[in-house]
């Protein structure tokens, strides 16, 4: 388990994390997410040792994140970090002797990840010869290829192309299935709501919610309810008890129901003013859900 312990971090007097709290399972995918500044950096680098926390621990397997764990940690940096100068596939060995490698298997791991990220035939080019994007992939692939036990990954999706996001989200579902837990952050939340068993979302200092997908929405306030009634006249939902007109536009209405409405008092009011061609539940997306979170006073922990 990987564990994020009630980290505080103040930089003079902004207070960046106030007890960020949370686990990633072996095999886990975990999804961080939260707005800009909202300290998802400091926390990932305070786990590598690059920022020190004012209280609170990081955890491996129960121990302390101290260096002799970190070189069994794959990380990504925000910053990005590769030697220009150096070819692809030299900078991949060299990375995997960093993290105690020797020379033959740290040769045969840089040929095998420049090719699983795509980057076969570039293995003899300088770095910054390269589009940002791949420079992006070598930098995966030097997170991965000592293939370590934990994944901490900082935007590793950004800057790429829908399939540098494939050949990636394969690669990171198969360290996954190897029993390695992921934590990668993330504003693409499509992507994170595709790929990750689990979320979290860092806002005000700490983790406002956490879970599945399918816990968040399990514990959003009302239900949401689609009904399109194409000839309906505009309003028409006003006066049903509750329900709460949400959005309205031509016909096409989204009502949050209060707990204990009943749906289809609701379905006989859109009957009532046109022929329904849609009447469903509605599943909040994580982009509704992340919303609701960094938006809602309260914390709600899940
Ligand atoms: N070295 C530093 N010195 C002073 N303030 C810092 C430092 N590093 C980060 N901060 C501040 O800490 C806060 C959190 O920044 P951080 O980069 O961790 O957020 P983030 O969630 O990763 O944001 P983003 O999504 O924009 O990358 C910001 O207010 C930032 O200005």
């Amino acid at each position: 388990m990987l564990e994020f312990d009630g980290l505080y971090k103040a930089y003079d007097s902004n207070q960046v994390l106030k007890g960020v709290s949370f686990t990633v399972a072996p095999g886990q995918m975990f999804g961080f997410c939260g707005s800009n500044g909202a300290g998802k950096t400091t926390t990932m680098r305070i786990a590598m040792g690059l920022a020190r926390a004012d209280a609170g621990q990081v955890r491996w397997s129960g121990q302390p994140v101290d260096e002799a764990v970190r070189r069994r940690i794959g990380y990504m940096p925000e910053e990005r970090g590769l030697y220009p100068k150096m070819k692809v596939g030299e900078q991949l060995a060299y990375f995997a002797r960093l993290h105690g490698m020797d020379a033959g298997p740290a040769n045969r791991a840089a040929e095998t990840w420049a090719e699983r990220m795509g980057l076969g035939e570039r293995r003899g080019d300088r770095v910054e010869k390269l589009s940002l994007g791949n420079q992006q992939r070598v930098q995966l692939a030097a997170a991965l290829v000592s293939e370590p036990d934990v994944l901490i990954l900082d935007e590793p999706f950004s800057g790429l192309d829908p399939v540098g996001v494939d050949s990636l989200a394969e690669a990171l579902l198969e360290q996954c299935r190897r029993g390695v837990p992921v934590v990668f952050s993330s504003h693409q939340l499509d992507l994170v709501e595709r790929l990750c068993d689990a979320v979290g979302i860092l806002a005000r200092g700490s983790i406002v919610a956490s879970g599945t997908v399918a816990e968040l929405r399990s514990t959003t306030a009302g239900r949401q309810l689609r009904v399109v009634v194409p000839d309906a006249s505009p309003g028409w939902a006003t006066g049903v008890p509750g329900a709460r007109i949400v959005s309205e536009q031509r016909g096409d209405t989204v009502l949050e129901l209060a707990p204990g409405t009943d749906d289809q008092q609701v379905l006989a009011a859109a009957l009532a003013t046109g022929r329904v061609t849609h009447f469903a539940w509605r599943e909040p997306t994580l982009v509704e859900l992340f919303r609701d979170a960094v938006t809602t006073p309260q914390e709600v922990a899940a």
